[in-house]
């Protein structure tokens, strides 16, 4: 047995939501060779012209009948919008049966309120990847209900595992982990967007100063991940007394950064919250 084979999945899995995240996972799977595409089938609301594109593409199953999508699939992967999840799942009402397990990628929304709108009282893990899925870098966490058997739970990690690291959390810190590492890559890449900016601004090149940022970014994480170093050591490391590291310091101080930043996490992982109690 090859090692590809070896590390394959069983059965067939379903995709309800063909967006930037259902992307990212299926460039992901495939590129390991977890399971084949034609074992792979896509749907979502009425964008037949996505369907197409991932038809095409990854060479996936697709159709607009979610039904037939159900039927097919022993995984079924929910991922349509928070907002619009409530009236797609109640649609599905009798369709899952306990024997499917259901993995939702959906900001906010609870395993308790899935099965409820589904209306079946099946496995159900809840996880949050992040769009970095589409490198094979995400960060992504993962819990279960109560249903979800050792078995499965494995089955689950191996299918990120796949786009990314898996941590493996209780239910309730999943909204956190949206508002972190979920929401995360945004907040790095605003804070990119600025180190760019000023770079040209001072005068530099535009191609010059966006090289010059993310080959810092790449090397910062690359440091943090080596060395396992506290973020604060090194940046004294960084910060020599009174010269220019300590003046910029300064100035973000002044803007009071670190508040900023762990109010925005913090918001974010209040909007999680209150989005599965919106919808409810
Ligand atoms: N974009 C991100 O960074 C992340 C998104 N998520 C979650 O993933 C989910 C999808 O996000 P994106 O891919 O960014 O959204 P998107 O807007 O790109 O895709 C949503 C998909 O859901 C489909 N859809 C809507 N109603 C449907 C229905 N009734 N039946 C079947 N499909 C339906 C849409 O046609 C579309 O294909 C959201 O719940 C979001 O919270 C999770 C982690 C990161
Ligand atoms: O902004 C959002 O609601 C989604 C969840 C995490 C990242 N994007």
């Amino acid at each position: 047995m090859n090692a590809q084979a070896a590390c394959s999945i069983e059965g067939r899995i379903g995709f309800l939501g063909a967006g930037s995240i259902v992307e990212a996972m299926l460039s992901g799977i495939l590129k390991k060779g977890l399971l084949s595409s034609d074992r792979i089938y896509v749907t979502n609301r009425s964008n037949s012209e996505r369907l197409e594109h991932l038809a095409q593409t990854y060479g996936v199953n697709t159709t607009h009948d979610k039904f037939e999508v159900i039927a097919a699939s022993d995984i079924l992967i929910l991922a349509m919008k928070p907002k619009d999840s409530g009236e797609a799942l109640k649609e599905l009402r009798g369709a899952v049966h306990e024997g499917q397990l259901v993995i939702s990628v959906i900001a906010g929304v609870s395993t308790t309120l899935i099965g409820e709108w589904l209306g079946v009282n099946c496995p159900i893990i809840r996880t949050m990847p992040n769009t970095s899925s589409a490198v094979g870098l995400s960060a992504t966490g993962i819990a279960a209900n109560h249903s979800v058997t050792e078995e499965q739970l494995q089955l689950a990690t191996r299918l990120f595992e796949a786009i990314g690291t898996v941590y493996s959390v209780a239910e309730e810190e999943l909204d956190i982990v949206t508002g972190l590492s979920g929401s995360g890559p945004a907040y790095v890449y605003y804070l990119v967007e600025a180190m760019m900016g000023a770079g040209a601004t001072a005068g530099l090149d535009r191609e010059m100063a966006r090289q010059l940022t993310l080959q810092t970014v790449l090397g910062a994480a690359h440091m943090l991940m080596d060395t396992r170093e506290d973020p604060a050591i090194l940046r004294k490391k960084v910060t020599s007394p009174g010269g220019t590291t300590q003046a910029g310091m300064e100035v973000l101080e002044t803007y009071r950064f670190q508040e900023a930043v762990t109010s925005a996490i913090l918001r974010a992982s209040e909007r999680s919250r209150e989005m599965g109690a919106e919808y409810r």
